[in-house]
């Protein structure tokens, strides 16, 4: 469960009161995620009318300077038809608050169900709704830099150390060989836009084959285009493990991607590139967290080696059956 700082339902229901939300009838800490604190909340209008909210309070990673280019890229998008939520403004139009001491945004809550074993289907569905983000992005006069690139990895590395090795021997080692392969390899000449980032079948929401909601943007940076795909492909085409990889999922998500977007042979030389990069910063930003989460939050640490064996399959794989024929 993702709760690092716990709100009571009396502060949450004051907190309430800045907008016309209703009154609070429950709240409930919500189990996935593990960047933010996250409460399901659900409110009485004065018709009696229900309404569900999500409240977020920004913990760890997430900048506070860094959310107006979200809220501004949440409405770029959703003005282009993409399926993302609102912030909502409280009665004097402020969307940003403070909350238990934490800055704090209430949010439109979208109906959905994120998947654990995607389909075919759902993971072509999962292709075409990056293609629509990346095009609805075009023109989005935002930029952020991406905090996990190249060189965010080498700092986070250096941070773990030696505590790699106490996750599993020679880890350490591995990454600091994978990080100067990806030093001398990684590709400067493609396309740059702003891109999701993390969207992982749980930043997903879908109803059968359709999707619902794309949330959790708190990592959406500028960067490589074809990188975002990259990191779709590492989190929705293996078991959780990283032990199997589903080739069917991969060719799906790469044809709904090239359907709705489209991608340049370029960008297929470089995928495999791509992709061991991919791994290689979940596999970081895991280890981190492994290493470093406070004993008393109400969260589940996601493995690390999940990713290091996904690493090893990018390292090895046949670039030409990532994506398909
Ligand atoms: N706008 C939303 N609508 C519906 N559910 C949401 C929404 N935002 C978050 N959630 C739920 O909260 C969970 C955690 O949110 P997420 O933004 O992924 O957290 P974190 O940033 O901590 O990883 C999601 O997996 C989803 O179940
Ligand atoms: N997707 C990352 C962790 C970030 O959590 P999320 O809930 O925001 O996706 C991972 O799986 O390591």
């Amino acid at each position: 469960m993702a709760v690092y700082t716990h709100v009571p339902a009396e502060e949450i229901d004051a907190f309430l009161t800045r907008y016309d939300a209703g009154r609070l009838v429950s709240a409930k800490g919500i189990a996935e995620g593990v960047e933010n604190s996250n409460y399901l909340l659900e409110t009485t209008g004065g018709d009696g009318t229900s309404h569900r909210y999500i409240l977020t309070l920004y913990e760890k990673r997430v900048d506070e300077a860094d959310l107006p280019f979200f809220m501004d890229l949440l409405d770029h998008l959703g003005a282009r038809g993409c399926v993302v939520p609102r912030f909502i403004a409280d009665k004097s139009g402020q969307r940003l608050q403070q909350l238990g001491g934490r800055p704090a945004c209430l949010i439109e809550f979208l109906t959905g169900i994120s998947v654990t074993e995607p389909t075919p289907a759902q993971a072509r569905a999962a292709g075409v709704a990056l293609g629509e983000l990346h095009k609805a992005a075009e023109g989005f006069a935002g930029e952020r830099r991406n905090a996990l690139d190249i060189a965010g990895w080498h700092a986070l590395a250096a941070k773990c150390g030696p505590d790699f090795d106490s996750i599993a021997p020679g880890l350490g080692e591995r990454v600091a060989g994978e990080l100067a392969f990806l030093d001398a390899h990684w590709p400067s000449d493609l396309d740059r836009s702003v891109i999701h980032a993390d969207l992982f079948p749980d930043n997903v929401l879908m109803l059968g084959d359709r999707v619902t909601g794309l949330i959790d943007f708190y990592f959406s940076c500028t960067d490589l285009r074809a990188y975002d795909l990259a990191v779709t492909h590492s989190a929705w085409c293996f078991s959780h493990d990283g032990a199997a990889w589903f080739g069917e999922r991969g060719a799906a998500l790469g044809s709904g991607y090239a359907a709705a977007h489209g991608l340049t042979q370029r960008e297929r030389a470089a995928f495999p590139i791509l992709c061991r990069g991919a791994a290689l910063r979940f596999l970081l930003t895991r280890a981190y967290d492994w290493i470093n989460t406070p004993a008393d939050a109400l969260v589940t640490r996601k493995d690390p080696l999940a990713y290091l064996r996904r690493m090893d399959f990018y390292a090895s794989a046949d670039p030409a059956v990532l994506l398909g024929a």
